[in-house]
């Protein structure tokens, strides 16, 4: 038996077959364009395989609520030519399959706790801090949803003492996506991400908001390991510096799994999204 999946990413799609192990036999990677030109690719190439069942992690905000009128579109992406997109209604009526919907970043979370840096646990929450800062969450082994999907790049947090940049965000401004994702590091210091020092003071202000952030998810959902990835997180120094941003700013307050094993980097880098996709098209059918 084969399952498919499509990690819909806003720069490129990843469509791929596996096995039940997840032993890939077949991956492509497409342009993210407009959906006439995206979807035929991704169709000509599931049209090669018999699978049983297609896992689909999108970008949003996607429309993840089964009582909704809309569930299964894109819906008020800026990538216009996707913006109200039936995504899920032109896979199903060209496939007579069981399709599972759900967040490009949900994916990853769970193929993280699967595959990835949590195995073992029931819970973890997945941030990434790219482009922009997106996360998913699993608890009890299962991906949250609520009236929509959570969008925890979008929060408010504290502005650091020494930060004069109003932030990049353009429904919130100084949000934590506005103050801490790649293109502020730009905006803010005048160099790009990967060319500024390990030890340059950008690095504090970034842990000190991504660590504020973690409190907040850590106060409200309590996960078992927070996961992150992204370009951003390539800069291995923050990890120490946001755990002890995050041991000074929580006070004590909650407890925590040491930190070292609870603010990690990713498992499965490029990787979990994808395999995160092939095990929710696997569990739809079995
Ligand atoms: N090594 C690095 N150090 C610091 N910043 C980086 C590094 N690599 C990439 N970035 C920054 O990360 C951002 C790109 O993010 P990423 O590589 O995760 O791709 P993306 O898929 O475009 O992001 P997103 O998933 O948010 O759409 C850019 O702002 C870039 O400047
Ligand atoms: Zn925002």
């Amino acid at each position: 038996m084969l399952y498919g999946a499509i990690e819909a990413g806003g720069t490129k799609f990843v469509c791929a077959v596996s096995d039940e192990n997840l032993d890939i036999k077949e991956r492509v990677s497409i342009p993210t364009t407009v959906p006439e030109e995206t979807m035929t690719a991704v169709f000509a190439f599931f049209d090669q395989h018999d699978v049983a069942s297609i896992g689909v992690g999108s970008f949003g905000p996607i429309d993840v609520n089964k009582k909704s009128e809309t569930y299964g579109y894109i819906t008020s992406t800026p990538k216009l030519a996707w913006a109200h997109y039936n995504f899920l209604g032109a896979l199903t009526e060209r496939y007579d399959v069981p399709v599972a919907w759900t967040t490009d970043v949900n994916a990853a979370a769970y193929g993280e706790l699967k595959k990835g840096a949590a195995v073992g646990k029931d819970s973890c929450l997945y941030i990434t801090v790219g482009t922009g800062i997106g996360g998913g969450v699993v608890i009890d082994g299962k991906i949250i949803n609520g009236y929509g999907h959570p969008e925890v790049g979008h929060i408010l947090v504290r502005k650091h003492p020494e930060d004069t940049y109003g932030g990049a965000c353009p429904y919130h401004g100084d949000c934590l996506e506005g103050v801490a994702a790649g293109p502020s590091l730009e905006q803010r210091h005048g160099i790009k991400g990967h060319e500024l020092g390990a030890k340059h003071k950008a690095w504090d202000i970034e842990a000190y908001y991504l660590a504020q952030a973690i409190m907040s998810y850590t106060l409200i959902l309590s996960p078992e390991m927070v996961v992150m990835g992204g370009g951003v997180m390539k800069q291995t120094q923050l990890f120490p510096l946001m755990r002890a941003s995050f041991e000074k700013q929580m006070n004590g307050y909650v407890a925590t799994p040491p930190l070292e094993d609870y603010i990690v980097p990713c498992g499965l880098g490029d990787n979990a999204g994808i395999t995160g996709c092939l095990l929710l098209a696997i569990e739809e059918v079995n």
